[in-house]
């Protein structure tokens, strides 16, 4: 932690699936604290892109600097030092008590013979405390629910203790309550020093959690800047064809309202 210019910057990144292009020319850069929402439609290239932002697809062109170093030239384990990344499925197969699957997080610090240590289990039970998690500590992860899933994978993320989290529709699985919860924990995180990547399929959560937007179409951002310039009416009927109307509430929090489609189904 402590570098202020050019924490992460992504330069003219492209990635193609065997010849079939899925971006090209992305660039963007945040700083410590900044929270940046990826916006688009389904099939668009969100999750592609979050896997090049976190090095698991290696980009065609392009470079990503991590604190300056490229991305290439750091090893698994230096990127997970720096990088937390929640995936968007993560199916657990071993019913490991939510403890252990916490201190897993404490993996990239370890050599493969060593055990936790007393310092890795005061920063395991850290993480499950700030997320107010920490009744769940001795349950079996199998036997959890989606959402409280979720949280556990985040506590063991920040038991990582990387200064990036990126993190591929975090809401998911998370009902109505537990998403606005968890926004507000991206929010805590970052007030904290931490810098945040998310993608979702909700524009409401950007005006709550984020101070950078992007909306992804056609293998590049067709638009990045703060919520309120980027998440405009015009702006969402370009990304998702449908008519949105952006309300502002009292408290000038905005919120996404779509319109009906009037969609009928040829029978
Ligand atoms: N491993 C793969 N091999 C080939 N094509 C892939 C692979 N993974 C994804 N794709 C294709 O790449 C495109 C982008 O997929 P991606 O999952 O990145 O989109 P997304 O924006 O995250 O979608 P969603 O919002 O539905 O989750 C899609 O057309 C998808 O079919």
């Amino acid at each position: 932690m402590g570098i202020t210019n050019n924490f992460y910057e992504v330069k003219n990144i492209s990635f193609s699936y065997d010849g079939n292009e899925i971006f090209s020319d992305i660039s963007f850069s945040i700083e410590k604290g900044d929270v940046l929402c990826i916006l688009g439609p389904n099939g668009t290239g969100k999750t592609t892109l979050i896997k090049c932002l976190n090095g698991l697809h290696e980009i065609g062109s392009g470079e990503i600097l991590i604190k300056g170093k490229n991305i290439k030239k750091l090893s698994f384990k230096e990127i997970s030092r720096n990088i937390g990344y929640i995936p968007q499925n993560h199916a657990p197969s071993f019913p490991f008590k939510v403890i252990d699957v916490v201190l897993m997080g404490r993996a990239p610090y370890l050599n493969l013979i060593d055990a936790p240590r007393k310092k890795d289990m005061g920063i395991a039970l850290n993480s499950l405390k700030t997320l107010g998690i920490d009744n769940l500590k001795d349950k079996e992860y199998t036997n959890l629910s989606g959402g409280e899933m979720q949280l556990v994978f985040l506590a063991r993320i920040l038991c990582q203790q990387p200064d990036i989290l990126i993190l591929d529709e975090p809401t998911s699985h998370l009902d109505f309550g537990n998403q606005i919860k968890l926004l507000e924990i991206i929010d805590n995180l970052a007030a904290s020093g931490l810098s945040i990547i998310m993608s979702s399929h909700f524009p409401d959560h950007a005006f709550l959690s984020s101070n950078k937007v992007a909306i992804m179409k056609d293998g590049c951002f067709i638009d990045f800047g703060s919520p309120n310039d980027v998440v405009t009416e015009e702006n969402l009927k370009k990304a998702y064809s449908i008519d949105v109307k952006l309300i502002e509430l009292e408290n000038k929090r905005k919120v996404c309202v779509p319109l009906k489609t009037n969609f009928e189904l040829s029978l």
